[in-house]
């Protein structure tokens, strides 16, 4: 199996293992000291001339592998580290402890190494000349990376097709929306082909249109050139759309590593069926079978009024035909739809439950 199947996702997660390591990340920690917050009135004044300082452990002794061609999605709260972890990643903060190790080398001491090996982009700052037309920005990273004209001229066509870029190339990128802007610099982070693209909250701020162009390229990067993509969101949508692996961090450290697919499982049984029926029909009878609590087929009523019933399934697939036959029996069912719970919700549901990160990692590892 290649890169390029495997970020199709041909493959199973053992399979994945045969692949070469693109990064390696051994008990990874970093601390930031910062002054002391004070509170109270000045308190903004008191806290900058502070002489004591406090320690924050951004990450937290972390440790996870990314295979060539793979496409991880790094999601947390706000603080939770996910760009100081990019950060070191890329070669652009020190770890205070542990090592990282891109394509064998340390990014933070092999600088130059790294950065032909990698792109990045970060969607809240521009890597752009803000006084230059879009186009001389793309020539000036070519020519700082030597990338042949040839080879520029097909990977500017590439962007061009996919992020539709051909409206505003001669416009300065102090000009340019938000929108144009992140395709602007995502064209540019890949001009030279890198092994690994690094991207930190690209579709920030973007509208619908916008994010799908930017993730479609990137798709396209990792299923067709099979290019390791590591991203950072806060939309879930994306990583369902990119990636196969997800990795969630909360408050430094990692809470869960495994599938997506495994996260929205763990959270299926959350489905819930709404059935509708002819309560004219069902009578008194119906209110009775359907009130609240009772079971029907393996699954549980959560909410009954008189002609519509929820109920909430089990994980199991052959649960909605059961049921459907329970209340068939009963009266006419005129209508139905099921609720897929969005990894949204999946994950909003792990940090609202206590112990639901573990149940997880507990239930991936039993999957290995
Ligand atoms: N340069 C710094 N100096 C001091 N503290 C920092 C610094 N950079 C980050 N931190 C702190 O480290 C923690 C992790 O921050 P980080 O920016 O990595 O989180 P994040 O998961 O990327 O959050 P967000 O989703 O809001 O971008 C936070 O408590 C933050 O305040």
């Amino acid at each position: 199996m290649n890169a390029r199947q495997h970020a199709r996702g041909e493959d199973v997660p053992n399979d994945s293992e045969e692949l070469p390591p693109s990064i390696e990340v051994r008990n990874l920690t970093k601390e930031f000291r910062r002054p002391r917050r004070r509170s109270g009135r000045f308190a903004a004044v008191r806290t900058l001339l502070a002489t004591d300082h406090e320690v924050v452990r951004a990450v937290d002794d972390i440790s996870f592998t990314v295979r060539a061609g793979e496409a991880v999605g790094c999601i947390g709260s706000n603080g939770a580290g996910k760009s100081t972890t990019i950060k070191m990643l890329t070669g652009v903060l020190a770890p205070t402890s542990g090592t990282v190790r891109l394509d064998g080398r340390d990014p933070a001491g092999a600088r130059k190494e790294t950065a032909r090996r990698i792109g990045v982009v970060f969607g809240q700052r521009s890597q752009l000349w803000w006084d230059l037309p879009l186009v001389e920005s793309l020539e000036l990273v070519a020519d700082i990376h030597g990338v042949e004209p040839a080879r520029y001229r097909r990977n500017l066509a590439r962007a061009e097709a996919v992020l539709g870029l051909s409206d505003f190339l001669t416009t300065p990128v102090r000009q340019l929306s938000l929108g144009r802007r992140v395709r602007g610099d995502l064209a540019a982070a890949v001009l030279h082909d890198p092994a690994v693209l690094f991207l930190d909250e690209p579709t920030i701020g973007l509208d619908v249109h916008t994010r799908d162009r930017v993730i479609d390229f990137v798709r396209s990067l990792n299923g067709e050139q099979g290019t390791t993509v590591v991203l950072t969101t806060h939309d879930l949508a994306d990583i369902e759309r990119l990636c196969r692996r997800v990795i969630l961090i909360d408050a430094g450290s990692i809470a869960y590593d495994g599938t997506v697919t495994r996260l929205k499982a763990a959270y299926r049984a959350r489905r819930t069926l709404t059935v509708t029926y002819d309560a004219v029909e069902a009578g008194d009878a119906g209110s009775a079978v359907f009130a609240a609590g009772r079971t029907l087929g393996e699954g549980t009523v959560v909410e009954a009024s008189p002609g519509r019933v929820r109920v909430a399934l089990p994980a199991s697939a052959s649960a909605v035909p059961a049921i459907l036959a329970e209340v068939g029996q009963r009266c006419a069912v005129t209508d139905l739809s099921i609720d897929e719970n969005s990894l949204e919700n999946v994950v909003k549901e792990l940090y609202a439950t206590e112990g639901g990160f573990e149940a997880l990692a507990a239930a991936e590892g039993a999957d290995r």
